[in-house]
């Protein structure tokens, strides 16, 4: 296999061969079988806490679109849930598929939703950097927005008007004064279970935080993430049509939900 990606010769079921963790007993994602999750009366609330200016650029990563913050300090943190102190942002990003019926990592009672946000940060009173914290057991906290069919949403319309910016692997653009919070549902009720990174190098290092309420996406807006390219400008143009992992054994894990 030459280099990751979501198709038939390169997806998710060979990433074993060159990231044997795939096979970990702390995989994400996970279907959440709602029945077997466990309300526990202490967990508290989230308490995410976003400075605006953090935001830094918009990416086209080859694998998906993220936003990336400036994480030199500790300007937009997540407290609270089942985390012990603060998590410093650093980047958003998203999963889609190649219809609108398929397309988020995590799954609810089987259902899956047309897309998942991925709401990124790392442990910043343990650790100095967040490659250091992402080989950690407790170093990286993801907060997981799912992103259901509807109403165009005004908010996401600020990432995806951008998108014909960076079409090519590699491209970024200016993208500051952003607030993610901006993305996040009414309700910030949520499970919580440890897993890993939903991509190579699948490292099991994430406190996974997912909102029960997903926030709406269009079927028009969901379109422009599929014409990102996969490609370098000059090389053959191939479209970032899916880019989700399927939902891995749960081995014995505890979801947790407030
Ligand atoms: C992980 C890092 C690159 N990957 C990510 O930052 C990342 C973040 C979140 C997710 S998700 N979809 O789970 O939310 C997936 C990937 C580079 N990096 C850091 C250490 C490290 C070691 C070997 C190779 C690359 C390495
Ligand atoms: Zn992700």
């Amino acid at each position: 296999m030459l280099h990751w990606g979501y198709d038939e010769h390169n997806g998710p079921a060979r990433w074993k061969e060159v990231f044997p963790v795939a096979n970990g007993d702390r995989q994400s994602p996970i279907d959440i079988q709602t029945e077997e999750t466990k309300y526990d009366p202490a967990l508290p609330p989230i308490s995410p806490n976003y400075d605006p200016t953090s935001a830094k650029v918009i990416l086209n990563n080859g694998h998906s679109t993220s936003v990336e913050f400036d994480d030199t300090e500790n300007k937009s943190v997540l407290r609270g849930g089942p985390l012990s102190g603060s998590y410093r942002l650093r980047q958003i990003h998203f999963h889609w598929g190649a219809s609108d019926d398929i397309g988020s990592e995590h799954a609810v009672d089987g259902k899956k939703y047309a897309a998942e946000l991925h709401v990124v940060h790392w442990n910043s009173d343990k650790y100095s950097t967040f490659v250091e914290a992402a080989r950690q057991r407790d170093g990286l906290a993801v907060m997981a927005v799912f992103l259901k069919i509807g109403e165009c949403n005004s908010q996401l319309k600020k990432i995806t008007d951008r998108l014909d910016a960076i079409r090519a692997k590699g491209k970024q653009a200016l993208f500051t004064n952003f607030d993610p919070s901006c993305l996040l549902p009414h309700s910030l009720d949520y499970w919580t279970y440890l897993g890993s990174l939903t991509v190579p190098p699948l490292l099991e290092s994430v406190i996974w935080i997912i909102l029960r309420e997903p926030i709406s996406v269009s079927s028009e807006q969901l379109a422009k993430f599929r014409s990102l390219l996969c490609t370098a400008e000059g090389e053959g143009a191939c479209c970032m049509l899916r880019n989700y992992r399927p939902p891995q054994p749960l081995k014995g894990r505890e979801v947790r939900r407030n």
